[in-house]
């Protein structure tokens, strides 16, 4: 029987990542002409075979002292594009912006979906992945899905060159993706967005 249910599971992941490579693969397209690049600069990384995608099921169970504890320590993404999923609206993400924790607004049967730091260096900085944490809450359970993109761990990423981003940052260099990704696993958890230095020219 439980063989079964998980037999049953594994279809139903799959049949979702495939459908989400397809969304995934239509906004590393879009937001590539929203920069003015070229359709295909971002999803040239990837290819159907080699590509990563990893799927990370997290439960936070309710809380009795919100106060103290988090669900998930906050963090950017190692990703290029992550695809996020809550099952009811339960709030609990939570983005800093300008020095303040916002919870996201996420409205019911809504996908949600991140930059992760491997976008923001394939556009120069011109995408911005967010520092992002969980919070806990009192009579709340919630269950999300992340569902990470990346290309193939060998791929070599390179920003994008033009236009400047008007914001005066940028100054990526070239890095690998696996080299990227050992670099971001070794010095996590940090207290502010640090891994993406490693990037910086
Ligand atoms: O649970 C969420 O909404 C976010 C999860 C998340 O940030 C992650 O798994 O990296
Ligand atoms: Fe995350």
């Amino acid at each position: 029987m439980l063989r079964v249910v998980a037999l049953l599971a594994m279809q139903v992941i799959e049949k979702y990542v495939n459908e989400a490579r397809n969304v995934l693969d239509e906004l590393l397209k879009a937001l590539a002409e929203a920069l003015t690049l070229e359709t295909h600069v971002f999803l040239n990384y990837f290819d159907a075979n080699n590509s990563e995608i990893n799927v990370r099921v997290n439960y936070y169970p309710p809380c009795p002292r919100p106060d103290l504890a988090l669900g998930l320590t906050p963090h950017t993404d190692a990703s290029a594009l992550t695809l996020l999923m809550q099952f009811e609206i339960t709030g609990g993400l939570q983005i800093l912006k300008d020095r303040k924790w916002l919870t996201v607004p996420w409205t019911d049967d809504a996908l949600l979906v991140n930059v992760g730091d491997l976008l923001e260096i394939m556009s120069n900085g011109r995408l911005k992945s967010p520092w992002h944490r969980v919070v806990t809450q009192l009579d709340v359970e919630r269950f999300s899905v992340a569902l990470f993109y990346n290309p193939p761990p060998w791929t070599e990423i390179e920003p994008e060159p033009e236009p400047v981003p008007v914001d005066g940052d940028g100054g990526f260099k070239k890095v690998v993706v696996s080299d990227y990704l050992q670099h971001f696993y070794e010095i996590s958890p940090t207290k502010e967005k640090q891994a993406i230095m490693y990037a910086k020219v």
